[in-house]
């Protein structure tokens, strides 16, 4: 299968390249080269994670040097722990030691969690230097290499420290993701099923029909799916780069249970994406009170999200402590939790829902775990 290109244009920013495709990995070091900003850096950081590094960091750095650049390598450990100001801060001062200057650039080899810090790392490094993204995770091939949002966790919740900062090139090689395990790729599957609910019928009638070839990683499908979530993206970036024109928040469709899932189970106890899947299904039933979701739409999304492996999560905590962690979320203002809801596929909302409404259905969710 030859290797798709889709040029990401944001308004704004210079246009990046993503590869997709099984052999990209390879061309790495050659892709950096011929990059305008990046191709004469003197040396290159290449940060990854402790399961990703024995598995690609050899060929990735053995790409790039063979382009003649000067490589050096940070592992952090693998998991959202290290989405941490604490590894941040070990982060930028492996960068001073080694002598990385205005000239050099980062290479964030791994899933989310290290696209996510190494972006920040690099966009606060120096004031900012050029970051590459080579996502090896289905999840950060899909949504997080894509679209510059960069950031770490604080434990009073997830990515409340970031940036807005994107690549300046993305090498995304279906070929690593063999290595990925069952629940990694119900993650990234998450991801995808969110940006077709979003999308259109067309993506969402695409993906109820090619669900069970994704779950069994058909390498056509997945390729498909990965092209399409990209293209999603970017468009809905192009639009509206830094979340504040009222469109790119339907990215954060189901993640407003979802963040507080993550940070209230203890980050890293549930995957992102199954988290997201959790939250998509909440959202769906909030949604029949507040904007006329119908019965159908939250059907389908749940039989979207069973074939994909991400079933309705055996945990709940107190309704109270959800809604204050709800309340951190980005999207809310004067004290409101703000919603993305779908009306209908590919129509949605940003609704501001009143404390007593999410009550009310948080604590339907909680009783609906202990039945
Ligand atoms: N910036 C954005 O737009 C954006 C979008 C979506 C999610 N996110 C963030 O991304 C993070 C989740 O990303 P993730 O799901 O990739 O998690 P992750 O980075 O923790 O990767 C999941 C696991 O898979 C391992 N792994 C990665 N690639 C592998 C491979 N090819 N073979 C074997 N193991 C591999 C990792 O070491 C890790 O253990 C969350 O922090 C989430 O908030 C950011
Ligand atoms: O790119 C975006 O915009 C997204 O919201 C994509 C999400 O899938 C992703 O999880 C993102 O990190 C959430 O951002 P946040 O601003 O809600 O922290
Ligand atoms: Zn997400």
């Amino acid at each position: 299968m030859p290797a798709t290109k889709i040029v990401v244009n944001i308004p704004g920013e210079a246009p990046y390249d993503v590869r997709i495709g099984a052999t990209v990995l390879a061309g790495l070091g050659e892709s950096v080269r011929r990059l305008e900003k990046v191709g004469d850096a003197p040396h290159l950081l290449v940060i990854t994670d402790s399961n990703v590094a024995p598995l690609y960091l050899d060929e990735a750095k053995s790409s790039l040097k063979a382009a003649g650049f000067r490589v050096s390598d940070v592992v952090v450990p693998a998991g959202e722990d290290s989405k941490s100001l604490a590894v941040a801060g070990e982060v930028w001062s492996a960068m001073a030691a080694l002598g990385l200057t205005r000239d050099c650039a980062v290479v964030a080899l791994g899933g989310g969690v290290v696209g996510d810090l190494a972006g920040f790392v690099a966009s606060t490094y120096m004031r900012g230097i050029p970051f590459v993204q080579v996502p090896t995770s289905l999840l950060a091939m899909v949504d997080s290499s894509v679209g510059g949002k960069t950031g770490v966790n604080l434990p009073e919740g997830k990515n409340l420290v970031g940036t807005f900062k994107q690549p300046v090139y993305v090498c995304a090689s279906t070929a690593v993701l063999a290595t990925l395990d069952a629940r990694e790729w119900a993650c990234g599957c998450a991801e995808i099923a969110k940006a077709s609910v979003i999308d259109s019928d067309e993506f969402f009638f695409w993906m109820m029909d090619h669900a069970a070839a994704l779950d069994a990683r058909d390498p056509v499908v997945v390729a498909e799916a990965i092209a399409r979530s990209v293209v999603f993206k970017a468009n809905v970036v192009a639009e509206d780069k830094t979340e504040s024109r009222g469109v790119r928040e339907c990215l954060n469709y189901g993640h407003t249970l979802g963040h507080a899932v993550e940070s209230l189970a203890g980050y890293g106890t549930f995957s992102h994406g199954a988290a997201v899947a959790e939250g998509m299904r909440f959202a769906a039933r909030l949604g029949m009170d507040v904007v006329g979701t119908s019965a159908e739409l939250v059907e389908a999304q749940d039989e979207l999200l069973d074939a994909l492996g991400l079933p309705a999560l055996a945990w709940s905590a107190p309704a109270d402590e959800m809604l204050a962690a709800m309340k951190r979320d980005k999207k809310t203002r004067a004290g409101e939790v703000r919603f993305v809801l779908p009306r209908d596929i590919g129509q949605w909302e940003l609704v501001a829902v009143p404390d007593d409404v999410i009550l009310a259905h948080l604590r339907r969710w909680e009783a609906s775990k202990s039945l």
